[in-house]
């Protein structure tokens, strides 16, 4: 079995899970009452609080168990503060950024904007995500108007089962949870998992790797979308919380073809997003993530978000930091 570990990327520890059996609850369930409910990342995530030119104060929500700040919950919010001075016709195509800090839960981070340059179709912001006097994060945002063309292609959305079919990763642990010969360790972690509810919902494809029960080589898919209500017509707003969406569960994807590796740190160090199509955060989406790549303890991942109707939404790349428990110290524990 896989060893416990906390990969901070919002993923519950690896467990004993099996696959959904009849009668478990979840699927064509209807949605609970939170989503009728306006959606936390947007009451409260990212809504940023401007306390002078330029500069905005953050606060923070969910915490993964790695206790350093989610690092979605910082690119969302850098990407509002960016937003904040372009024109309204002008929408985020694309960002990068680098993790420099750890973000320290225990307090609010401020964001600080630079305009680096405004043109007549293209406007380019730089954020510094700011705490403890430090840069936690630098982040290049490029925004562009809308520019129809000719040239017009994409991938096709791989064929998977709809989300109603699929059960939730809370409905997972629960039956998880269920399992008399649980491992006391594994039941504290998928407990505290429960705890602090993630303000998205996910439905992983294949439910077995996401509780590391296979091995697989390293792809994977899950629907996701944000908890509760956002509505139509905002695309800033979407954009940001598809930034925060892209960070989770994305650089956990270099471990799934390892069967028993036991990791000691892991963080992104980097992320870029690429916005390519309209669409709305609150309904369904596919992230499709594969690793093409790891070595000298850093992995890359890439992932493809594609609206429900097969439009890819959006596209994304990471590169992390993975440092391992040496195996011999691991066969003392
Ligand atoms: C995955 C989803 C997420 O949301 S993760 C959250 C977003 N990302 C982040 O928070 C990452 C932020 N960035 C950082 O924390 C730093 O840039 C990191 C990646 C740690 C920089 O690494 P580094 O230059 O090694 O930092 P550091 O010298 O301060 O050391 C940090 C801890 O690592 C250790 N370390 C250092 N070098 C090595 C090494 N070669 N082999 C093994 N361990 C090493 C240091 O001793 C230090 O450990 P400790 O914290 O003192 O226990």
């Amino acid at each position: 079995m896989s060893e416990h570990h906390d990969k901070g990327d919002g993923e519950p520890p690896p467990g004993t899970g099996s696959p959904p059996g009849p009668g478990s609850p979840g699927p064509g369930s209807p949605p609970g009452p939170s989503q009728d409910l306006k959606s936390v990342l947007v009451t409260s995530v990212l809504q940023l609080e401007e306390i002078d030119v330029g500069l905005y104060r953050g606060k923070n929500y969910w915490v993964p168990l790695s206790r350093r700040l989610f690092g979605g919950q910082i690119i969302g919010q850098a990407l509002v503060a960016a937003a904040e001075s372009v024109a309204g016709h002008l929408y985020a195509h694309s960002l990068h950024c680098y993790f420099v800090r750890a973000g320290d839960p225990g307090l609010p981070v401020l964001y600080k904007v630079d305009r680096v340059r405004d043109g007549r179709s293209f406007c380019v912001r730089s954020v510094k995500a700011i705490q403890h006097g430090e840069p936690i994060l630098v982040l290049q945002a490029s925004f562009h108007m809308d520019q129809p063309s000719p040239l017009q292609h994409q991938f096709s959305m791989p064929a998977v089962p709809p989300p109603e079919d699929l059960l939730s990763l809370e409905d997972l642990i629960r039956l998880v949870l269920g399992k008399p010969d649980l491992e006391e360790k594994v039941k504290r972690g998928f407990n505290r998992v429960l705890a602090n509810e993630v303000p998205i919902e996910v439905r992983p494809v294949n439910p077995l790797q996401f509780s590391r029960e296979v091995t697989t080589e390293p792809k994977r898919m899950f629907w996701v979308r944000a908890r509760g209500h956002i509505g139509e017509g905002n695309m800033k707003l979407h954009g940001c919380v598809a930034a925060y969406i892209s960070d989770y569960s994305f650089l956990g994807t270099t471990l799934t073809s390892y069967p028993d590796i036991r990791v000691k740190m892991m963080a992104s160090l980097d992320h870029a997003m690429w916005f390519h199509n309209t669409f709305r955060t609150d309904e369904w989406m596919l992230y499709e993530v594969e690793s093409p790549w790891a070595g000298g303890s850093r992995g890359l991942v890439q992932g493809r978000l594609w609206r429900r109707d097969g439009v890819l939404a959006a596209s994304c790349c990471q590169e992390g930091l993975i440092r391992l428990t040496p195996s011999e110290e691991k066969s003392k524990l």
